[in-house]
């Protein structure tokens, strides 16, 4: 076996010869000294890099996910960013950390809560389970608003801690998660490591914070899975998910229940039911329905068994965001500190639906009239691949608590997301 010892010249022969012996032995000697010297001065450098690489840019915990920048976070700059961006304008608001600020939800959400004088922090990973670029001009748009969101994973221990050091926040919005159905079969680990291993993550950070925030988080409609009785309804069993994405989700609101339990965390799980509207999720068969539309292709309509219909509780995302405010007003505070325990704490679930199913069909007939053009329907049977038929929510309960009250149409809420589509693909052209 070679090594690069062996490049080394080590006889007299491959040197000059106008140097006497005496000499070339002792320049030989100096070269081979200083070469060495060197060497163990590069392997140093090496070494000092290696063992000093910043904690900041760690390696995503789990291959599976895609394109996870690192991120470089610390520093008096970046400190004072981060509290300019949690500090309430006014002396009673709130300090929220919103995860997933730069998506579809987290978006709304955090620009809702700057406009009525919260102090909001985003955190993000931006990954690229759909066209980051969308992500990245919802992040422009709430960095107008003063906005700041951190890149970085909910994994990533080291992070959430300093973010907790550097801001006491009262609140955590949680909308972080991988979201889709359907995606779950090609990516499940994903799916773990944003709904589970995050949620925990996050969970720890919480139950260890002094003083404790209160948490809102992002559960779904999906927990209902092969349930019968309809609506949907909080009470009603959700041990029989249809998806791996359910199955994430209904595993959260039992962890939640577990960090409420030990640690006096105050916990909400709101039960998204399809939400929709502009800056939506390009993923979601409303989204990819006009683009194929508009482009002309086809797209497939499921249906269920004996052609019965598929239906869904679609929601439009301001009434989501109200639902969202609602439940983070009525929070009360963790009763825990430090990860102790000091009394019993609140601990909810609630239903946001629009509590009037609209079958997929007709959401084609509506975005066709709205986009004035014929789509190419290919009626096909639903796949086994974790979707369910139907949806409707019982909202009673978020009625009563915090008067939730949903107030758009399906047809009224197409019209603002086909609008908001069109300029912001007309405008850049190249994504229609
Ligand atoms: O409430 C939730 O908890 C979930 O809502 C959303 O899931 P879904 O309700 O399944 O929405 P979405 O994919 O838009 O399909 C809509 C309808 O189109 C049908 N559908 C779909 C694709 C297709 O090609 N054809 C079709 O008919 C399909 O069968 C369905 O009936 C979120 O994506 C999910 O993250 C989660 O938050």
């Amino acid at each position: 076996m070679s090594s690069h010892l062996d490049n080394i010249p080590s006889t007299p022969g491959k040197f000059k010869m106008d140097k006497s012996p005496y000499r070339l032995r002792h320049s030989s000697y100096f070269s081979l000294a200083k070469l060495t010297f060197w060497s163990v001065v590069f392997l140093g450098i090496i070494l000092i890099f290696f063992f000093h690489s910043p904690s900041s840019s760690p390696l995503p915990s789990d291959p599976s996910r895609r394109s996870l920048r690192t991120s470089n976070w610390g520093g008096p700059a970046w400190e004072k960013r981060v509290r300019s961006s949690a500090k309430p304008r006014s002396r009673n608001g709130f300090s929220v950390l919103v995860t997933g600020a730069a998506g579809f939800v987290g978006t709304h959400v955090s620009a809702a809560l700057k406009r009525r004088g919260d102090g909001v922090l985003g955190l993000d990973n931006f990954n690229d389970y759909y066209d980051p670029s969308l992500k990245r001009a919802r992040q422009a748009l709430l960095e107008r608003s003063g906005i700041f969101i951190v890149e970085g994973d909910l994994n990533d221990a080291d992070l959430l801690i300093k973010l907790f050091e550097v801001v006491t926040f009262t609140h955590v919005m949680h909308l972080a998660a991988q979201a889709g159905v359907r995606y779950a079969m090609e990516n499940p680990m994903s799916y773990v490591h944003s709904n589970i291993a995050g949620l925990v993550s996050l969970l720890e950070v919480c139950k260890a914070a002094n003083p404790q925030p209160a948490i809102v988080w992002a559960s779904s409609s999906s927990v209902y899975g092969l349930n019968t009785q309809v609506p949907f309804s909080e009470t009603h069993r959700t041990d029989q998910p249809a998806s791996l994405y359910a199955a994430t989700k209904k595993a959260g609101e039992e962890i939640a229940h577990t960090y409420n339990h030990i640690y006096g965390l105050s916990l909400t799980g709101l039960r998204f039911f399809t939400v929709y509207g502009p800056w939506g999720r390009p993923d979601m068969a409303y989204f990819f329905f006009t683009r194929d539309m508009l482009k002309g292709k086809p797209i497939q309509i499921f249906e269920g068994p004996n052609h019965g219909t598929v239906a869904r509780d679609f929601t439009f995302i301001d009434d989501i965001v109200k639902g969202c405010l609602g439940a983070l007003d009525t929070a009360e505070k963790s009763t825990g500190s430090g990860g102790k325990k000091k009394g019993p704490a609140q601990l909810r679930v609630f239903n946001l639906g629009n509590t009037s199913p609209v079958p997929v069909s007709d959401l084609v007939s509506i975005l066709e009239r709205l986009l004035k053009v014929k789509a190419k329907k290919m009626i096909m049977k639903m796949p086994r691949n974790g979707d369910v038929q139907f949806t409707h929510a019982n909202i009673s309960y978020a009625q009563r608590e915090f008067e939730y009250k949903p107030t758009t149409d399906l047809q009224t809420g197409l019209k603002k997301f086909v609008r908001w589509y069109l300029t912001y693909y007309g405008e850049k052209k190249s994504a229609v």
